[in-house]
């Protein structure tokens, strides 16, 4: 039976040269690599109690929403700047390649709401840093952070250090 590593392509000096992209195209096209993607993210929720999960545009959208689904839970959208068409709160970063900034809606989280967030991959931690001070700017409690990936190697983990954190692949450098 093949594991859930066994379903990633890696593409070096992609999108720039040094950076090992760890693609995620590969897992999604096959049902086997999506079904079992999915399966072992659930199970990294297990025993968690929360209300929402929220999942970082656009890669986190791929496997929040499934999850929100199969767990009876609502999804919320963080997104790149300009996308959202209500009142936002945003929040600038940088990644392993350039910089960006994200937004929620101001409603898409309650306080006192415990939220789960989810993103196919950390590299760098900018992105869901980011989004973790949003979901608590809204006054909601980030419960656990999940990913597919974690690319250890860069240090994503140091910005999370006060958070429950969980990924079903760990690559040791980048
Ligand atoms: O840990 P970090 O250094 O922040 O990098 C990880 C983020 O980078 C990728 O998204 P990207 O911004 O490339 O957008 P995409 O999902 O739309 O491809 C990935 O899906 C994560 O969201
Ligand atoms: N090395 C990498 N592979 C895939 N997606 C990424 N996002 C940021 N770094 C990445």
């Amino acid at each position: 039976m093949k594991k859930m590593e066994d379903y990633v392509r890696t593409i070096p000096d992609f999108p720039e040269p040094g950076i090992m992209f760890r693609d995620v195209t590969s897992v999604l096209q096959d049902p086997d690599g999506l079904k079992l993607a999915i399966d072992s993210m659930i199970k990294l929720l297990d025993g968690v109690e929360f209300d929402v999960i929220a999942g970082a545009e656009s890669r986190g959208f791929i496997f929040g929403a499934p999850i929100a689904y199969a767990m009876g839970k609502s999804f919320v959208l963080i997104r790149k700047k300009g996308k959202l068409p209500c009142e936002t709160v945003s929040a600038k970063y940088d990644l392993e390649y350039g910089s960006a900034e994200i937004e929620m809606h101001k409603d898409s989280v309650k306080p006192g709401q415990k939220v789960v967030l989810v993103d196919d991959l950390i590299a760098t931690g900018g992105t869901i840093e980011a989004a973790a001070k949003l979901v608590e700017e809204l006054g909601g409690e980030v419960v656990k952070i999940i990913f597919l990936m974690e690319l250890a190697g860069l240090k994503g983990r140091d910005k999370l250090a006060k958070y429950d954190v969980a990924s079903v692949i760990t690559y040791d450098g980048k």
